[in-house]
């Protein structure tokens, strides 16, 4: 376990990760409800993965969680006092118009790390992703691969204490995919709190602590990854594990 950033910023990354609830949580659009009500905690070890067939709401809800969007009604609690420190990656990574190097540097900046360290933190957190050659290359021009990596990097330099991933890997190959799940069990290692939403069931069994399953916008259920995967309590994730095409 690395205490890589503990001088910048307060909370140790030794203690659990804070506790995530949605009480009654929903969210609508014009007359449709596209997400619950909706009610569960995640203040397991994690990482929770959450899944569902496509249009389920897996976005939205962490988009919520996030903070990126505000419920229509209900309530988002953490157990800390104030919001956590959090970061998101995202499906296509959003990166600025500069190098790489650059890119970690600005987020240190924004997060007020001093001047004087951020060009460390940021070298360390490409070394880390392998991206050292790359340093001075534009963000925009690296492969696929290496801009989920440099997002990562720069989730890491923050040493978020919650990361959502949104489908990660669903443009990668295997090499890369392989690296990002590395990553976010590293980031797990740590004691970042992982809400991470993926379609690949494989993917699921090897990162999920716990699973949250989605469809039509309600929470089917929230469960043990092993008890998901062997004995799926919903008539909804039992079709989903099997394969069954769900709507
Ligand atoms: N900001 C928004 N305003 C209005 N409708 C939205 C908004 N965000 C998402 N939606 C709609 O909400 C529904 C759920 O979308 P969401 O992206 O959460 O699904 P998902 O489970 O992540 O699907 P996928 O697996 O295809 O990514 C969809 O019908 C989508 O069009």
């Amino acid at each position: 376990m690395t205490s890589l950033n503990a001088p910048f910023f307060s909370r140790s990354v030794l203690l659990p990760p804070p506790a995530l609830s949605f009480q009654g949580v929903a969210f609508h659009h014009e007359e449709n409800t596209l997400l619950g009500p909706c009610s569960f905690t995640l203040d397991g070890p994690g990482p929770t993965l959450v899944m569902g067939p496509n249009g389920a709401g897996k976005s939205l809800l962490l988009r919520l969680a996030h903070g990126l969007l505000s419920p229509t009604q209900g309530r988002i609690i953490w157990s800390d006092e104030g919001i956590p420190r959090q970061a998101m990656v995202f499906q296509q990574p959003v990166l600025l118009r500069r190098s790489a190097v650059a890119n970690l540097r600005h987020a240190l900046a924004v997060n007020n790390v001093p001047r004087r360290a951020r060009a460390k933190l940021a070298l360390d957190a490409l070394e880390r992703f392998g991206l050292s050659a790359c340093a001075h290359t534009p963000a925009r021009v690296l492969s696929g691969g290496q801009q989920q990596r440099l997002a990562l990097a720069r989730a890491w330099v923050l040493s978020p204490q919650v990361l959502f991933l949104d489908e990660p890997t669903s443009a990668l190959d295997p090499a890369a995919i392989k690296a990002v799940e590395a990553a976010v069990l590293d980031f797990h290692q740590r004691g970042t709190r992982i809400v991470m939403t993926t379609h690949d069931l494989h993917q699921a069994r090897r990162l999920a602590g716990d699973v949250l399953f989605l469809s039509g916008g309600k929470v089917r259920e929230h469960t043990a990854a092993d008890t998901f995967f062997s004995n799926p309590v919903s008539r909804e994730g039992q079709a989903f594990v099997t394969g069954e095409l769900v709507e």
